[in-house]
């Protein structure tokens, strides 16, 4: 189904359909939609179905249910396949934002095993591989190696795991060594997550047995960080050499038309913010540039930056 190691990680916020696009054409070969709720689809939600429609030429796209249950799940993703023919469904058993996992979604599924290895019994029902995204546990790698089993004895066809506990959120390093851990003992069906900066962080993750590794804040910082990979690691990519500036704005371009300027200003300035860290006066850049209010401002002011 999938040519080539570099796929964009679900991102709620952020990989909508432009940037899925984008991502596609610097050399990612799979990407995911941001995390959708499956009681939101089963309640007829419009923003929950909206976030399920793929844009042409996005293929191969995973969509990602979240949901407390199977049953939930179950039904959520009987609404998405009458959406679009999707070839995979993903369950999201790794997000730790409280709205959450309050429900019981997300991340608190890993806390209830057996409904987590049940979820993925239902939804093998529907004939479509599963896959699920989760994390490393608090006790460590026999845990962790515990519940990835469940999930594989269950039937889940592909495992994809950030190295960060719940607790963890997004803060400290991701223990990437865990994650390859469970890479050689799960041969071919753990993808790795966590702290992907630069080809030699994918590398590591590939040379440790992982089939593919998910690009995603990485891609924040660096706009070019997927088309530097495939370059750097000799893989595909037809997209031309530019600045990451240049970028930048052809992607805001894409955001503009597609998801209009609210959602382009703010995944732009979110992108600009991130890759001006660390460069000299990002502090005041940073603040002006918050108070834009259009694209053509927004453009002219990325083009003036060095980043
Ligand atoms: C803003 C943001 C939104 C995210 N949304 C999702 C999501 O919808 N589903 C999911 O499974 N993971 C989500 N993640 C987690 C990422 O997919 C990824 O696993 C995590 O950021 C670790 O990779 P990194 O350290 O390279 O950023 C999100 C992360 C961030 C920063």
């Amino acid at each position: 189904m999938v040519d080539g190691p570099l796929w964009l990680a679900p991102m709620a916020g952020i990989t909508t359909p432009s940037v899925r696009l984008f991502q596609r054409r610097l050399g990612v070969s799979l990407v995911h939609t941001e995390m959708v709720s499956a009681f939101g689809l089963m309640y007829g939600g419009r923003k929950s179905a909206e976030i399920l429609v793929p844009a042409e030429g996005e293929e191969p796209i995973v969509p990602q249910l979240f949901g407390p249950h199977g049953d939930c799940l179950l039904a959520g993703a009987r609404i998405a396949l009458e959406a679009y023919p999707f070839k995979v469904l993903e369950v999201n058993m790794a997000c730790p934002m409280p709205k959450v996992t309050k429900k019981g979604a997300g991340a608190a599924m890993m806390d209830r095993p057996l409904e987590a290895f049940r979820a993925v019994r239902l939804l093998k029902g529907l004939g479509l591989p599963v896959w699920v995204k989760c994390r490393v546990m608090p006790g460590g790698f026999a845990d962790t190696a515990r519940f990835c089993g469940g999930l594989l004895d269950a039937g889940a066809d592909l495992l994809m795991v950030h190295g960060r506990t719940a607790s963890q959120r997004y803060e400290g390093k991701a223990d990437v060594e865990q994650v390859i851990g469970l890479a050689r003992s799960f041969p071919g069906l753990v993808v790795g997550s966590g702290d992907v900066f630069s080809a030699s962080d994918v590398l590591r993750y590939l040379e440790g047995g992982c089939p593919a590794v998910l690009l995603a804040r990485g891609f924040l910082r660096d706009p070019l960080l997927a088309w530097r990979c495939s370059t750097e690691l000799g893989l595909n990519s037809s997209y031309p050499a530019v600045s990451p500036v240049e970028a930048l704005v052809e992607l805001g371009d894409m955001l503009f038309v597609r998801e209009g300027e609210r959602t382009c200003l703010l995944l732009v300035k979110r992108m600009a913010a991130s890759a001006l860290r660390g460069h000299p006066g990002d502090a005041e850049r940073r603040n002006r540039m918050m108070g834009i209010k259009s694209w053509i401002e927004l453009k002219g002011f990325i083009a003036g930056l060095e980043i």
